[in-house]
């Protein structure tokens, strides 16, 4: 068997049953006891479809209060919809989006971006560390203003980042200066906002409008949900009519409540951070454990829950032998670990070991 996304490589359903060892990404975790409590809560008796159910309005209404202002929230199922029509509401199909060359919405949504945009182009950029810059923007800006290239109109940065670096808030500052400057919107790809987050120790509303974010793409996925990302608008107006434009992309659940009501399990007792804490926790935890290892090398700072690791291709194969799943087509190549809300310690320990007697047998071949 083959899993998509993992070219050539054959997972033995038995080691994955008997011992999941998926580090792939936080998208192979399952549901948190929290959210599970809220999704029965939620089927206990029937309630209004297309979002006009009381748990609908209840997420909504935590959302404002963890967020501190009057923010207008969207319940879609996946972050590629998120990113793709929050997008589509910033701009026109004949606009600009400054995004980093690494960004998902560049590498890993298939155009989705584009589409529901109906065209509006994608403008990377190639900066360091996986982070657009105030001047990397402003070259994107300044290098054209004939009418034959697209406008920018948006910036969309991606906190944490697709190779789980940061951007500090002096960071986040600096690049609404330049937006200011040039009438840009910025639109915030928070697939792992609550892990970046934790990291800081910031506030949401410090990490969003207070650093002036328009919009804000805020995965549950990633963070204990089944599915469920919540776009949050912090400019009412630019909230328009969204309602027909998730509902025209399929986006408008019928029994809304089983997407709104879990993350209630996420914003009660401010779990979403918990769960954030644990996932950053436990990839410190592996890269504090792969050090010394002669022969792995660590990409990107880490800074939130993602590790990028060079590990030797003989390596690699010895720890999908061993029945470890990661990716090695994001970011920059290289091998990549994400860890999650239920990541065990003892999971971490086990890699570091594999890791290890991965490199003792490829000295030995
Ligand atoms: C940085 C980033 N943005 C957005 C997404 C949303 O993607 P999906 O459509 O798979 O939910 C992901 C997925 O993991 C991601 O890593
Ligand atoms: C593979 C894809 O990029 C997905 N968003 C992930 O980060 O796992």
């Amino acid at each position: 068997m083959t899993t998509p996304g993992f070219s050539n490589t054959v997972v033995n359903s038995d080691i994955a049953i008997a011992s999941p060892r998926f580090l792939a990404s936080d998208n192979t975790s399952g549901i948190c006891p929290e959210a599970m409590h809220y999704l029965l809560q939620a089927n206990e008796q029937d309630d209004l479809a297309y979002g006009n159910d009381v748990w609908t309005e209840r997420a909504a209404s935590r959302f404002r209060t963890l967020f501190e202002t009057n923010c207008e929230i969207f319940f879609v199922f996946n972050g590629t919809a998120a990113n793709s029509l929050a997008l589509a509401s910033l701009c026109q199909s004949y606009h600009g989006v400054i995004c980093h060359q690494l960004a998902h919405i560049e590498t890993d949504e298939c155009g989705g971006p584009e589409f529901f945009s109906n065209g509006s182009k994608l403008l990377p950029v190639d900066t360091p560390m996986g982070k657009l810059t105030p001047e990397g923007i402003a070259r994107v800006v300044t290098r054209r203003n004939d009418i034959h290239y697209p406008r920018p109109k948006v910036v969309s940065i991606t906190q944490a980042t697709e190779v789980g670096t940061l951007y500090s808030l002096e960071e986040l500052q600096a690049i609404r200066e330049v937006a200011d400057q040039h009438d840009l919107k910025i639109h915030m790809d928070g697939a792992r906002f609550a892990n970046a987050c934790a990291s800081l120790g910031v506030t949401p509303a410090e990490m969003t409008w207070k650093a002036g974010v328009d919009v804000l793409c805020f995965s549950g996925t990633k963070n204990g949900l089944a599915f469920g990302e919540a776009i949050v608008f912090f400019d009412h107006e630019l909230a328009r009519d969204f309602e027909y434009r998730c509902k025209q992309a399929g986006q408008l659940a019928s029994k809304m409540r089983f997407v709104s009501a879990p993350w209630l399990g996420l914003l009660e007792n401010d779990v979403w951070l918990a769960n954030a804490r644990h996932a950053n926790a436990m990839a410190q935890r592996l890269v504090d454990g792969i050090r010394g290892i002669e022969g792995v090398n660590v990409m990107f700072p880490v800074q939130a829950n993602s590790v990028f690791l060079e590990v030797p291709i003989a390596a690699q194969q010895y720890l999908r032998e061993c029945g470890w799943t990661f990716y090695t087509f994001i970011g920059e190549g290289g091998v990549r670990f994400v860890c999650s809300w239920n990541t065990s310690e003892t999971l971490i320990d086990a890699l570091v070991a594999d890791l290890r007697q991965a490199l003792v047998q490829r000295d030995q071949q």
